[in-house]
């Protein structure tokens, strides 16, 4: 049979085909891959630039665009006849030197290139200083030095990046940007997917080399497998180099912090480390979030990530007050009360919770019996807005054992009034960064990293945080900000803009509405009407996405909220503001439309 591996954008391809298209593909693939009668065969592309490219027809007027070594067959996208004979022509493939991973060249463009920077090159070139051995140790192509020792500008790096492989130009980037060669390699060493050492690498062994780069390359061995990474959503399969390493590391000796900014892929990874742990863990796992909602969300995509009922199970999402309320419900034998006589506060719940399990254990800090502990591992997500009371029951309910907490935040997004320094609360982390965006363009990621401003907020760990080195994995379009005489007419505005994107076809589930209070946002919906889409808080839209997001009160007065009197209280409350509508930015996948009457909030002028 053969070995096949399917390329990241191939799930998401075959949706967007019409259904007899697309089912007749998935058929074609399932005989390709049992060798069964029918099944589509190799054929070979004349004039490629690889020699290894081949493409299989799949479906009527579609054909798979394959690179092939002897059994091994890596599909890397699905496309009408004449693209796919194009894509097949256009690019070559390698295996990067030091760090092992398949690259794919656009090599067509490279070549148009080459003239028109030769011609352009200046007298002294970028990558002068930098003899050849280095680039080559840097995992630079031999077949590229002649192409990169043109390079006059930075520009011209930059220029280049949509055709190299992203291990090529990675490191080029950090050199043209002034970094040393040792900082070059550093990166080039985020682009690994594991820990392992690989040994010596074989720039000849394609197989090797798939299996070194689940980014690029989900291998599946039967039908079952096929249909599964076809059905699922791209993100149950494939993680970037560093998510990947993060989430399925076999073993961490202490917690671990995973810090980056909005749209990192933060919760990604905490649902695949859930689901690691649920399947290769020793013991009930339990991932914890902000708030009930998110938990339902949550909820929902780890169902879809783990399709194995019994391995599913193994995971219970919550959020912090919740499990509080369970814990003393289930000590008590019924749920306590929260209003009227007798009630208890969430905070004296809490409280009480983390007094239940330590008695259980004999003592805060100490497993006197593990077995005890209702759970083995815990995965926090939203790390920034959870009370030292919430971390001390938390630190309680799993054992201090490998691989017991894995927490992820970003301490720019905190919308309360929490503020945690784990190691204090006797939470000694290894903190981990993760820095690009896949949420946000980079015109919205930039306008909101300027907007968030205001300095350092305190991190995590200890000290204080800077928002910075964090970039978009792609462009899109600039946020509008527009300004109204009066609120009716800012309204009249917003209802207008909402009605416009939905009659270009956007789905009202992928629309949001935010205000920064709860009474502008009462506003906003009465504006809006009967539309479905969704309107709240800029602080209750933490945590999800939707295509487009419009903000509307983005006025002087209201964001910020007026800050109290005491000088570190308001240093510490426009902190807050600036982290909700930062949150609240950067909820957008493709649009960002904010809206103010009368002057425009102090935050917007960057
Ligand atoms: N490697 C990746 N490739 C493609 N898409 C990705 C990747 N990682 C994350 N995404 C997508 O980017 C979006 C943001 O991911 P996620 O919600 O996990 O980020 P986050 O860091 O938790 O965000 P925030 O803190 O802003 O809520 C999601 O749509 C996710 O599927």
């Amino acid at each position: 049979m053969p070995r096949l591996a399917i390329g990241p954008e191939l799930p998401e391809e075959l949706r967007a085909l019409d259904p007899p298209v697309r089912r007749d593909a998935v058929v074609a693939l399932r005989r390709f891959l049992l060798r069964v009668a029918g099944a589509p065969h190799p054929e070979r592309v004349r004039g490629a630039r690889d020699a290894r490219v081949a493409t299989l027809r799949l479906a009527g007027g579609h054909r798979g665009v394959v690179v092939r070594q002897r059994d091994v067959y890596w599909l890397r996208t699905v496309l009408p006849d004449p693209q796919a004979w194009a894509h097949a022509r256009r690019h070559r493939y390698g295996v990067n030197p030091v760090i092992g991973v398949v690259e794919e060249w656009d090599a067509e463009s490279l070549e148009r290139v080459e003239p028109a920077l030769r011609r352009s090159a200046g007298a002294s070139r970028l990558f002068d200083p930098i003899c050849d051995g280095d680039l080559l140790a840097l995992g630079i192509d031999v077949r590229a030095l002649r192409l990169i020792r043109l390079v006059t500008t930075e520009a011209d790096v930059a220029a280049l990046e949509p055709f190299l492989p992203p291990t090529q130009h990675a490191p080029l980037a950090v050199l043209a940007g002034g970094g040393s060669l040792h900082d070059a390699w550093r990166e080039l060493e985020t682009c690994r997917a594991t820990d392992e050492d690989p040994g010596p690498i074989d720039t000849g062994d394609l197989h090797a080399a798939l299996l070194r780069s689940p980014d690029r390359a989900a291998f599946v061995a039967d039908k079952v497998e096929l249909d599964r990474v076809l059905g699922m959503p791209g993100w149950c399969t494939f993680l970037s180099p560093t998510q990947h390493r993060l989430a399925r590391a076999a073993r961490y000796d202490h917690p671990v912090l995973v810090v980056g900014g909005a749209g990192t892929g933060k919760t990604l990874v905490a649902l695949h480390r859930a689901a690691h742990l649920a399947a290769r863990g020793s013991g009930p796992v339990l991932l914890v979030t902000f708030s009930q909602s998110l938990a339902e969300d949550l909820s929902a995509r780890l169902d879809t990530l783990i399709p194995d009922e019994a391995t599913r199970k193994r995971v219970e999402v919550d959020n912090c007050e919740r499990l509080a309320l369970r814990i003393v419900a289930h000590e008590e034998g019924r749920r306590p009360t929260l209003v009227g006589p007798g009630a208890r506060t969430l905070a004296e719940l809490t409280d009480e919770a983390l007094r239940l399990l330590s008695r259980a254990t004999g003592d805060l800090l100490d497993d006197v019996d593990p077995r005890r502990k209702p759970y083995r591992h815990i995965v926090v997500d939203e790390a920034q807005d959870i009370s030292p009371a919430q971390w001390r029951l938390l630190r309680a309910a799993a054992p201090h054992a490998h691989d017991d907490l894995f927490v992820v935040g970003d301490p720019h997004q905190r919308v309360t009034e929490t503020r945690v320094a784990l190691g204090a609360l006797g939470i000694p982390v290894a903190q981990h960064t993760l820095r690009v965006s896949y949420r946000l363009p980079a015109e919205v990621l930039s306008f909101a990293v300027r907007l968030r401003g205001g300095g350092p907020v305190d991190g995590l760990v200890r000290g204080a945080s800077e928002l910075h080195g964090l970039r978009a994995a792609r462009h899109g379009e600039r946020p509008v900000v527009r300004g109204y005489d009066s609120a009716e007419a800012e309204l009249a505005g917003l209802a207008a803009t909402v009605r416009a994107w939905l009659e270009e076809g956007v789905p009202a589930a992928g629309i949001a509405v935010g205000a920064r209070t709860p009474r502008l946002a009462r506003d906003a919906r009465q504006a809006l009407g009967e539309t479905e889409v969704r309107v709240s808080t800029f602080a209750n839209l933490k945590g999800l996405e939707f295509e487009r997001v419009a903000l509307v009160g983005v006025s002087e007065g209201v964001v910020p909220q007026p800050p109290p009197g005491d000088p570190g209280a308001r240093a510490r409350a426009l902190q807050r503001e600036r982290g909700m509508l930062y949150v609240a930015c950067t909820r957008a996948r493709s649009l960002l439309y904010l809206s103010h009457s009368g002057r425009g909030s102090p935050f917007l002028s960057f």
